[in-house]
């Protein structure tokens, strides 16, 4: 059995500067991720003007429960979608004038349903090149709250950006949610709002959220869930046995389920409270498998991956969001697969994956590092795999390439 230790979550790390950030008092974060993701939303609260530590254990943020101390700032996102969502929804509740830029990669992800939520709501936000994309403008002067409808089909984060900055409005907001994809990010989301400090109550397909103050705290961060699928996946196709302490049952991401989709398809999975073990089956032979992960899409191009190793079709289906990810993923995972010479049907939110032996093709990451890691699982079984951008891992897990390298070592593949 190899024990795996997966840094911490993206997710959870992002919530939780937002929630610090806005909180009366001062927070420590323990085990936070260190990755672009993380380091970028980090580096644009301090362009706000917010004080925080960073020692590789452990961050701490100042709260400023009235909002960003500079009267003018600009903040540029990187490539994280979290970045571009929450701070423009944080600052709205502030006052001051807030410039907003993203990487390419991010400018061309939407984020217009937020951005035409928070106008709903009277903040002055302009887009300055693309209606509904980065670069965008906020002269922010508080938000007074009310009653709102909003399309969440395409990202949950939009819904997450406005429950994030509900207790922050006079009022309170009330959302109602006509459609939403990755629901269990939104549970993760008022998971930790109550931590810190204020309950969200849901009748229905409306989120309530009270006017309220949060309160800092002292908040340890799981692992990554989508990172460990990575590591699951490895286990399932190579016939070995990989642990991955601190997720489990009582983790609050949704991507845990992806332990469910290996065990469908003939891992043998151990799910304890806060330790996941799975161990491939002896001949490395997978079953084939029809499956939903609307609400687990990140782990989409980990199956993809692994699917040709399969004894017949694997279709995963209602993943249309993965379209606007860092890049088209269904696409990269199809033009991948097939340069792996692997038979692909593609649909426009499905894709189906026949049963082949992979032969060694050189990646197109498209610079997503999702697609990065989940071939460099593929080329466990198929050597002669290379990336075109093995860098792009840095997004979530700058160590991936190390980590794998390890396990490769250890199990001799
Ligand atoms: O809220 C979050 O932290 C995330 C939500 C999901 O995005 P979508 O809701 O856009 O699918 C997920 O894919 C992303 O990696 C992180
Ligand atoms: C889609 C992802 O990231 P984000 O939307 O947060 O940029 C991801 O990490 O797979």
């Amino acid at each position: 059995m190899t024990v795996v230790e997966v840094p911490g979550s993206k997710s959870i790390t992002n919530r939780a500067l937002f929630l610090a950030a806005a909180a009366a008092g001062t927070t420590t974060l323990r085990r936070p991720l260190d990755s672009d993701d993380t380091a970028g939303f980090a580096e644009g609260l301090a362009a706000l003007g917010y004080r925080l530590t960073r020692e590789p254990s452990a961050w701490t943020v100042e709260g400023r429960p009235q909002g960003p101390a500079a009267a003018e700032a600009s903040v540029f996102c990187r490539d994280g979608a979290t970045t571009s969502r929450f701070l423009p929804a944080l600052v709205a509740a502030g006052h001051g004038v807030f410039h907003f830029d993203a990487s390419a990669q991010m400018r061309r992800r939407p984020v217009g349903p937020l951005t035409r939520a928070l106008r709903e709501l009277g903040v002055d936000l302009r887009h300055e090149a693309a209606e509904g994309h980065h670069p965008l403008t906020v002269h922010a002067d508080g938000i007074k709250g009310g009653h709102l409808t909003l399309d969440a089909g395409l990202s949950s984060q939009f819904l997450t950006a406005l429950l994030l900055v509900g207790p922050l409005t006079a009022e309170g907001l009330a959302i109602t949610v006509t459609d939403l994809v990755s629901a269990p990010y939104v549970e993760i989301t008022t998971a930790m709002m109550r931590r810190f400090g204020v309950p969200v109550r849901r009748e229905g397909e409306t989120y309530h959220v009270p006017a309220g103050a949060y309160e800092a705290t002292d908040y340890l961060v799981e692992p990554d869930a989508s990172t460990a699928s990575y590591f699951l996946a490895a286990a399932a196709v190579t016939g070995r046995s990989v642990t991955v302490p601190g997720l489990g049952r009582d983790a609050l991401q949704g991507d845990v389920h992806f332990a469910d989709v290996l065990a469908a398809m003939g891992a043998e999975v151990r799910m304890d409270a806060d330790e996941l073990t799975v161990t491939g089956p002896a001949d490395g032979r997978l079953r084939a498998i029809t499956v939903d992960m609307r609400d687990i899409s990140d782990t989409m191009p980990t199956l993809a991956a692994i699917a040709p190793f399969a004894d017949g079709p694997v279709r995963i289906e209602n993943v249309y969001n993965t379209r606007v990810k860092e890049c088209d993923r269904l696409d990269a995972c199809a033009e991948n697969l097939r340069a792996l010479g692997v038979e692909v049907e593609l649909g426009r939110d499905w894709i189906e994956i026949r049963p082949g032996d992979p032969a060694p093709a050189h990646i197109a990451c498209r610079g997503d590092h999702r697609i990065a890691m989940a071939f460099s699982v593929t080329g466990l079984r198929t050597p002669g795999i290379t990336l075109d951008d093995p860098g792009c891992v840095k997004k979530t897990f700058p160590g991936f390439h190390q980590a794998l390298a390890a396990l490769r070592e250890e199990w001799g593949v």
